[in-house]
C-alpha cells in the first residue's frame, strides 16, 4: 500500500480549480439542463437504489474525484485488504472483517486459513445458539433460557444493538439487554428486568481487558451468585474474546469461550463471536443471511469500476465536501424506527477510524480528514434539526435511507413515510425563491405589509446536497449489504487521506487518564491537578460524603 499525500496529486488541484468553477452551481438548474442527470447518478446494485443526482455534482467532477482515487492507488490498497496484507500498520495486524463473511469455497489462497478459521468458530457458535434455542442447552435449573444480556462497550455493543434492533421483525422469544456503560444505575436498571435463573450471560470483549465489561460482569456475577449460586456461574455466563486465558481467569469455562481474532477490529467484528447475542436472537439462518449480504456488498466492492461502485461513489463525494466545501459533518437519515441506532453505530465505525491527524508517514496532516456524523431517524428529526439543514448556516450532506417496502402492511403509514423521505430531498435541493414565498403568503391572506415583514423568514436558499438510498426490503441480506457498504466507504476515506483507519490511539490515552482519576477518587485525593479537575473531585467528595 504506498502513502501518498492526496494534496500533492494532480486531481487535487484540479478539484480546487474545478470547485472554484462551480461556485454558482445550481442543482435545480443541472436538472433542467441535463434531462439524464438522474439516471447518470444513479447506481443500481442487486436491490439498492442509490441516487447521487442530487449532490453538487457534474460527470466531471465525478471524473476528477475518480483520477484522486486512481492517483491515491486505491486499486492497489483494495487488493491489500482484502488479501489480508497487515493494512493496520500501527497495531501490526491485518484487516479481515471480510474473510469472516467469505464462504470457504470462494476464499483465495493467501485468505484460506483466516476463512477457515472464521468458519471453524461461527460452527461453534452456530451450534451452541442451536442448542440453546432448542433447549438442548439449559439453566442449571434445568429450564430453557429466555432472557440474554449483552455485557460489552463500544464495537462489543453497538453493533450487535444495531443489528438487533434493526431485525426486530425478526426477533424470536428470547428477551436481550445490553449492558455497556459502567454507571451502576444503568446495570441495576436492567438487572431489576431480568431472572437470573433463567438469564444467560454473554461477556463480550476483544482484549477482555476493559474497565467498563470487567466491571459490569463482576457486578453482575456476583449478583447471579446471591440470586442462584455459586455452581451455576458456569452455565449462565459465557465469553467471546481473542484473549481466552482472561476469560478463563475470570472464570468462563473453557468450552464457554467463543474465540475472535485479532485481525478483525473491534468496530468491524459484528459479523464475528461478537454477534453471538444477536445470533441468539434472531436465529443462526437470519445470521448467516446478514453474512451472505455483507459479502455480496465485499463482491461489489471489490469488483465494480470506480465509477459504478457505490461504497467507492460515497467515500469520493465525502472527501468532495469534506475537503474542498469545508462541510465538518454529514448526516445520516434512516427513514425508519429500525434502523435508529445506525447513526450511532457509524459514528464508532467512521470516527473512531478516520478521526486522525497523522499521515501514514507519521507526519501531521494540513488537510481536513474524518468527517462528524450524526443523525435520526426521519420523520422524527425533520420535527428536530431540520431546521437547521434547511436554512442554517452550514452545509451538512445528508444521507438518507429508506427501505421501499414495509415490513407490516400500513399502506397509509408507509406512503406517508415515504412521501416525507422523497420530499425532503426534493426541498432540500429546491428550496423556495422569494418569489415562490410571496406567493404562499399571498394566498395565505397576509397583507402586503405582513408579507414585506415575513418574507425573509420564509426564503429557503436550497441546493443541499443529499444522497438517497432506497432499498427493496430491510432483510438480513440487505441490512448486511448496507453495512458493509459503510465499511468499504470508510476504507476508501481512510486511504485517500492517508491516514492508518483501523487503530485508535487516542481512546486508549482516554482509558489510561480515567485510571489515573479513579486512583484519585478511591484515596480521596484531589491535589496534584489544574484547579478545575481539583474543584470538581471537591465538589464529588461533598456531595457523596
Ligand atoms: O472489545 P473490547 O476489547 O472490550 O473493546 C471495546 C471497545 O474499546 C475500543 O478499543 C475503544 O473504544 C473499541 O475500539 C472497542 O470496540
Amino acid at each position: 500500500m504506498k502513502n501518498i499525500d492526496p494534496t500533492t496529486t494532480n486531481a487535487w488541484n484540479s478539484l480546487k480549480a474545478h470547485y472554484d468553477n462551480l461556485k454558482k452551481f445550481d442543482l435545480k438548474e443541472a436538472f433542467k439542463n441535463s434531462p439524464d442527470r438522474a439516471q447518470e447518478f444513479t447506481i443500481e446494485f442487486e436491490d439498492f437504489y442509490v441516487d447521487l443526482s442530487k449532490n453538487l455534482i457534474t460527470p466531471a467532477t465525478r471524473e476528477v474525484l475518480i483520477d484522486l482515487a486512481n492517483e491515491c492507488k486505491l486499486d492497489e490498497a483494495i487488493q491489500s485488504y482484502f488479501d489480508g496484507e497487515k493494512i493496520n500498520s500501527t497495531e501490526g495486524r491485518e484487516v479481515l472483517h471480510t474473510a469472516l463473511r467469505t464462504p470457504l469455497e470462494k476464499a483465495d489462497s493467501n485468505i484460506k486459513s483466516y476463512v477457515k478459521d472464521a468458519q471453524a468458530s461461527r460452527e461453534k457458535m452456530f451450534t451452541y445458539v442451536d442448542q440453546v434455542l432448542t433447549g438442548e442447552i439449559t439453566a442449571a435449573n434445568g429450564e430453557k433460557f429466555d432472557t440474554i444480556v449483552n455485557i460489552g462497550i463500544g464495537g462489543s455493543d453497538l453493533g450487535p444493538v444495531m443489528i438487533y434492533q434493526a431485525l426486530e421483525a425478526y426477533h424470536n422469544d428470547l428477551k436481550l439487554h445490553f449492558v455497556s456503560n459502567v454507571e451502576g444505575d444503568h446495570v441495576m436498571e436492567t438487572l431489576k428486568k431480568i431472572d437470573p435463573a433463567t438469564t444467560l450471560f454473554v461477556i463480550v470483549s476483544k482484549s477482555f481487558g476493559t474497565q467498563e465489561t470487567l466491571t459490569n460482569a463482576t457486578t453482575i456475577r456476583n449478583w447471579f451468585k446471591e440470586q442462584v449460586n455459586e455452581d451455576a456461574v458456569g452455565k449462565h455466563f459465557i465469553a467471546v474474546s481473542s484473549n481466552v486465558d482472561r476469560a478463563v481467569e475470570f472464570g468462563v469455562a473453557q468450552d464457554n469461550i467463543f474465540p475472535m481474532f485479532d485481525w478483525v477490529g473491534g468496530r468491524f467484528s459484528l459479523w464475528s463471536t461478537v454477534g453471538m447475542s444477536v445470533a441468539l436472537g434472531v436465529g443462526t439462518s437470519n445470521f448467516q443471511h446478514l453474512l451472505n449480504g455483507a459479502h455480496a456488498m465485499d463482491e461489489h466492492f471489490k469488483d465494480a469500476e470506480f465509477r459504478d461502485n457505490i461504497p467507492v461513489q460515497l467515500a469520493l463525494l465525502t472527501i468532495w465536501y469534506n475537503n474542498f466545501f469545508k462541510a465538518q459533518s454529514e448526516a445520516i437519515i434512516p427513514y425508519t424506527q429500525y434502523l435508529k441506532e445506525l447513526p450511532a453505530y457509524l459514528q464508532q465505525a467512521i470516527m473512531e477510524s478516520n478521526g486522525k491527524s497523522i499521515s501514514r508517514d507519521g507526519i501531521p496532516i494540513n488537510y481536513e480528514t474524518g468527517n462528524i456524523v450524526w443523525g435520526e431517524p426521519g420523520t422524527n428529526s425533520q420535527h428536530a434539526f431540520f431546521q437547521l439543514i434547511h436554512q442554517g448556516t452550514k452545509l451538512i450532506p445528508a444521507h438518507f435511507i429508506a427501505f421501499a417496502k414495509a415490513k407490516y402492511q400500513q399502506p397509509d403509514h408507509h406512503n406517508k413515510l415515504i412521501a416525507n423521505f422523497i420530499a425532503q430531498t426534493e426541498a432540500l435541493m429546491n428550496g423556495k425563491t422569494r418569489e415562490e414565498a410571496r406567493e404562499d403568503l399571498k394566498e395565505s391572506g397576509k397583507t402586503a405589509d405582513e408579507i414585506s415583514k415575513l418574507l425573509p423568514f420564509k426564503v429557503f436558499p436550497g441546493n443541499r446536497p443529499t444522497t438517497t438510498i432506497m432499498i427493496d426490503e430491510l432483510t438480513p441480506a440487505s441490512l448486511g449489504k448496507l453495512v458493509a457498504m459503510y465499511e468499504h466507504k470508510i476504507f476508501v476515506e481512510g486511504i485517500i487521506w492517508n491516514v492508518y483507519s483501523y487503530d485508535q490511539w487516542g481512546v486508549e490515552l482516554g482509558k489510561k487518564l480515567a485510571d489515573t482519576i479513579l486512583n484519585d477518587i478511591e484515596t480521596s485525593k484531589s491535589d496534584g491537578h489544574d484547579a478545575s479537575t481539583t474543584a470538581l473531585l471537591n465538589k464529588f467528595y461533598s456531595v457523596n460524603r
